[in-house]
């Protein structure tokens, strides 16, 4: 089974096309269609043996075993074909390609040009960077204590105070100090995703390791109770930016879902008015542009320092600013083992809405059909 690990490119981008929203997407994939394995290989099939190609990037006994792994459609075609079927599988989990070359370009390049304003913001340190009350439900790390620092608005969406004044401030002039050093040594800045026009990836200025720390020691606890449905137990990777509204810039962001299992979103400031946050309940891919029910609804405004913890795929987006500027930290965990097991479901009847409800729907009416049967 092939998980998302070491190298796998977690390109930024906004996943969902949902009504009267922006399109995001990501082109790794555009135009060409990549098969998805299958869980149980061919038992009867014998595959291709690839050791006369040249140029393999990986061994060649593991192109014959994914070829049994192929859907019965595919296994009759040529062995050019089914080669580059695979190439284009394993495509997906390596960091090749002009897109990726031109990413680890970027990187190098910060990192060698860069100097950064706060040192400090780079290694994680919580007493500086965490309020207590926070630090306090971590340690103690029990389920009581961290629903006590939180505030339920909808189901699902969770906040909680989290960062320090000074932190914030720190983030808000790193940030600022990395645009100018960009805009003087001429350095495009690559953006978060395909919906920003502004704001900057954190872990591409070196802060990645600190994030992961973060996700780890910080978040995991907490995404464990409270997102156990959704991949809450095993965020592995993360994806860290911020983004950035103001009068002259990006008012606000469409909705969407993310590219993430839970997203955590924290208010750095400044100071602005409008740019609520609205959510539209959780969906699976197939229900993403269904309707939301009254008690899904919510509009939240943000607060400095403040967290908002949600499921990736709850529908979401935030409203336009009416003055200031506001800027926010974002961190889209993700689960590689959460994506690889829901390759094989199609009922995610624990986490979408739509599916709970056309479940019960069922369940109601075998209950009424049972039910006139005996009588
Ligand atoms: O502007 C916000 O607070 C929301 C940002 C967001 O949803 C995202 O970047 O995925
Ligand atoms: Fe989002």
């Amino acid at each position: 089974m092939l998980l998302h690990g070491e190298g796998f490119l977690h390109w930024p981008m906004l996943v969902g096309k949902l009504q009267g929203a922006q399109v995001a997407r990501s082109s790794l994939e555009e135009g060409v269609p990549v098969p998805r394995l299958q869980k149980t290989p061919h038992a009867g099939h014998r595959p291709e043996s690839y050791e006369d190609m040249e140029d393999l990037e990986y061994p060649a006994t593991l192109y014959s075993v994914m070829e049994q792994h192929l859907p019965s459609h595919c296994l009759g075609a040529s062995r050019e074909k089914k080669l580059a079927m695979l190439e284009r599988i394993l495509a997906k989990y390596r960091p090749n390609g002009e897109r990726a070359k031109k990413h680890r370009e970027y990187r190098e390049r910060i990192r060698h040009n860069y100097q950064p304003l706060h040192e400090d913001l780079y290694t994680l340190d919580p007493e500086r960077f965490f309020v207590g009350s926070f630090l306090d439900a971590i340690k103690d790390g029990s389920e009581a204590a961290i629903r006590h620092i939180l505030i339920e608005h909808s189901p699902g969406v969770f906040t909680f105070n989290m960062l320090k004044p000074a932190f914030c401030s720190m983030m808000l002039e790193e940030v600022e100090h990395f645009e100018r050093w960009a805009q003087d040594a001429k350095v495009k800045v690559m953006r978060p995703n395909t919906m920003n026009n502004y704001g900057a990836v954190l872990d591409d200025i070196g802060m990645e390791e600190m994030l992961n720390l973060l996700m780890t020691s910080y978040l995991n606890p907490m995404a464990a109770v409270l997102f156990l449905n959704v991949g809450g137990t095993s965020l592995d990777t993360h994806h860290g930016f911020v983004v950035q509204y103001a009068m002259d810039r990006d008012l606000d962001l469409g909705f969407h879902v993310d590219d993430s299992e839970v997203t955590l979103n924290v208010c750095l400031g400044k100071q602005f008015e409008g740019g609520d946050l609205f959510f539209r309940g959780v969906r699976c891919d197939k229900h993403v542009n269904g309707e939301a029910r009254p008690e899904e609804v919510l509009e939240y405004s943000h607060v400095p320092g403040h967290a908002i913890l949600h499921a990736g795929r709850h529908r979401h987006g935030a409203k336009a600013i009416t003055s200031g500027q506001r800027t926010n930290l974002i961190l889209w965990c993700r689960s590689s083992e959460f994506r690889e097991l829901k390759k094989y479901q199609r009922d995610f009847s624990s986490w979408c809405g739509e599916c709970l409800l056309r479940k019960k729907e069922r369940s109601r009416r075998l209950s009424s059909a049972k039910r006139q049967l005996a009588s």
